[in-house]
């Protein structure tokens, strides 16, 4: 199973590597791969950011035979429907609304407003998740891992 990279033009958090964890690109960069059509969706998520899925990549994994796992936001997942009908959605919810208040307080990346504005989000897109194939709670991380990839019918999850 392949884990795509996507791309965002948020700034890197402290430990995070680009390539890695996100392509980090510049506002131009990433205005530059949606005008050559190399993403295959992208959004403002948040209110703010940039983040999109290279199409490139993704495509040649699937010619491949390679599943690919995308983590991409409702707009995304909108958008990913429309051209691959056949793909799989599964709505990755929190075990409670005040876990995911406490887990986005502990993660202590973002001030109170940004906070807010996450949580915004989160209020719109659990609102959505009867569009999904399947809802996974992410009680426990290794739990919710092992009933994602079962659900998929795969075998452990490995990266590139
Ligand atoms: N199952 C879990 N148990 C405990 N902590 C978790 C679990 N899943 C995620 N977290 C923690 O919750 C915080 C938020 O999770 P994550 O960074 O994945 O955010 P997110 O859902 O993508 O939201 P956002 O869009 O704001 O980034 C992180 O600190 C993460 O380590
Ligand atoms: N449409 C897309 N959404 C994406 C992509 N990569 C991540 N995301 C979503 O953004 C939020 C915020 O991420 P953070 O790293 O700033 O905390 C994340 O929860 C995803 O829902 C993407 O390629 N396309």
């Amino acid at each position: 199973m392949w884990l795509s990279v996507s791309a965002t033009t948020r700034s890197p958090r402290p430990g995070e590597v680009d390539g890695v964890h996100y392509l980090f690109t510049s506002e131009a960069e990433f205005d530059g791969l949606v005008e050559r059509g190399q993403m295959l969706e992208w959004a403002v998520v948040h209110g703010r950011h940039r983040y999109g899925t290279p199409r490139g990549p993704v495509e040649q994994a699937l010619a491949a035979g390679t599943p690919v796992l995308l983590e991409i936001d409702l707009q995304g997942a909108r958008q990913v429907r429309a051209v691959m009908p056949d793909a799989h959605f599964v709505f990755l919810a929190p075990p409670s609304w005040e876990e995911l208040e406490r887990r986005l307080v502990g993660r202590g990346t973002e001030g109170p407003e940004e906070r807010e504005r996450r949580l915004s989000t989160a209020r719109v897109e659990l609102a959505a998740e009867k569009e999904f194939d399947t809802t996974i709670v992410n009680d426990d991380v290794s739990r919710a891992a092992d009933e994602l990839v079962s659900w998929m019918g795969l075998g452990p999850l490995t990266s590139r």
